[in-house]
């Protein structure tokens, strides 16, 4: 039986559970795990620093460099930040990778996103995870090529669903 061909990355807004599902679908799948998030705050310090100092167009450009390098291992198992899908370039990558599509609703994530050090959700919490997320939807969905949604749901399923639907596509 042949090894993985390609990467499984985990798009969607923040809190949807991008980082909790990738780690574990990674330990089913047998993948390595790479969440963009942590290689970063590995080189470059805590996000909402490198946001402060630096600006959100300088993450996105370390981000961008992050999933390059991630997106180069086709066992692995990548959970991407958010905004990573922002970058043009990210996008055009994507499109060598099974891309699964966490979705959550307000309601849902309310619980999450509360006490967050996300930069981006610093100022209105759930009014502007809110807003971010419907001006980011049209994006993540032309990316998917599978979506569960999180909401009420527990993290075990989410990733029995997944797995399902890759042993499908292996099938
Ligand atoms: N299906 C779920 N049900 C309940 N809580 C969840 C679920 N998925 C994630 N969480 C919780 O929500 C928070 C954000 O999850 P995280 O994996 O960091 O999301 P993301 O990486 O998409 O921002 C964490 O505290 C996590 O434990
Ligand atoms: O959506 C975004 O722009 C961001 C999402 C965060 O990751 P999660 O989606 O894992 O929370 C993190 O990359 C940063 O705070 C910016
Ligand atoms: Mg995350």
């Amino acid at each position: 039986m042949p090894g993985p061909d390609r990467p499984i990355v985990v798009i969607g807004p923040m809190g949807a559970g991008k980082t909790s599902v990738g780690k574990k679908l990674a330990k089913r799948l047998g993948r390595t795990f790479v969440d963009t998030d942590r290689v970063i705050v590995r080189h470059h310090g805590p996000i909402a620093a490198l946001f402060e100092e630096h600006g959100e167009e300088r993450f996105r450009e370390i981000e961008r460099d992050a999933v390059a390098d991630a997106l180069l291992d086709p066992a692995s198992v990548i959970s991407l930040g958010g905004g990573a899908v922002l970058h043009p370039e990210t996008r055009e990558r994507l499109r060598g990778a099974r891309v699964v599509l966490l979705a959550v609703t307000p309601e849902a994530v309310a619980a999450r996103i509360q006490g967050t050090d996300r930069p981006l959700l610093q100022h209105d919490g759930l009014t502007a995870w809110q807003e971010i997320a419907e001006r980011r939807a049209p994006v993540y969905a032309s990316l998917a090529d599978f979506t569960v949604d999180t909401s009420h749901r527990p993290l075990v399923h989410v990733v029995d669903d997944i797995v399902r639907w890759i042993e499908t596509e292996h099938a």
